[in-house]
């Protein structure tokens, strides 16, 4: 099994007392991608928020390339590599397109001319204001100036929400070169459950906060009675 960037070792975490996830193993290895899906409620945002440290845990640890990162303050797990792109986009609305990739930016592969590269409709709008932006558009910012940090892993809540089906198409492009071309590893959660699939490598379900079941990506994709049973989704 290749070494885990990303890791949870029978983590439990939740709200006060309140117990959301328990006992969730997982681990995403350098380059790799998971799809995290799962019904309404069952604890996808709140993996990835205690991923980052928003959510603490009680039990079990989350380890970033073997150290533990379990007590770590959000902003210093964004500073030792975790990307997060939250649901609510939370665009700069009075600076531009380029402004607001402009002050996320940390050194490395990713830059506004490879940003650019990677989404040519933000190099079209790179002097519109955050909000004189489409939906699809704020999406597509939040994504690059997250990946303007240069992180090692990127979490990706639901990014695909909402939106028209040409701008899911133009983004899961984008979202396809970043990850396969480019090696940057993702944990998405999704409700577009065949979506995701077809951007990821391996795939776990959650129900009631814990892992109900994983595989790889494709296989689930063909598992009818799988998808129909912890998504309720039929394959057409
Ligand atoms: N800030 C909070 N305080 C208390 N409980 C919360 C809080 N946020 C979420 N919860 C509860 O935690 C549980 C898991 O919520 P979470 O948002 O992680 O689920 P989800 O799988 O991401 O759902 P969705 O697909 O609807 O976004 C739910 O029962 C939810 O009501």
């Amino acid at each position: 099994m290749p070494d885990a960037l990303l890791e949870f070792h029978e983590v439990r975490s939740g709200y006060g007392e309140a117990v959301v996830l328990d006992g969730v193993s997982l681990s995403l290895p350098a380059n790799g991608s998971l799809a995290l899906l799962g019904r309404n409620g069952v604890g996808k945002t709140t993996l990835l928020l205690t991923a980052m440290g928003f959510v603490g845990i009680s039990r079990g640890a989350v380890r970033l390339a073997a150290n533990d990162i379990s007590r770590v303050a959000p902003h210093k797990r964004a500073r030792l590599g975790l990307g997060w792109v939250p649901q609510e986009r939370e665009i700069f609305p009075s600076l531009s397109v380029e402004e607001n990739l402009g002050v996320a930016a940390r050194p490395g592969r990713w830059d506004v001319t490879s940003i650019y590269a990677l989404f040519p409709r933000l190099r079209e709008r790179r002097a519109n204001m955050g909000n004189q932006l489409s939906g699809g558009e704020q999406q597509m910012l939040a994504l690059a100036r997250t990946l303007m940090t240069n992180p090692s892993v990127l979490l990706l809540d639901e990014p695909f929400e909402g939106l028209a089906p040409i701008i899911i198409e133009e983004l899961t492009a984008a979202v396809k070169k970043m990850t396969q071309d480019e090696g940057v590893a993702i944990i998405l959660v999704e409700q577009h459950a065949e979506v995701a699939l077809r951007l990821t490598q391996e795939a776990v379900i959650l129900e009631r906060g814990m892992v109900a079941h994983r595989a790889p990506s494709a296989d689930l994709l063909r598992d009818g009675p799988t998808l129909e049973r912890y998504l309720g989704l039929k394959l057409g």
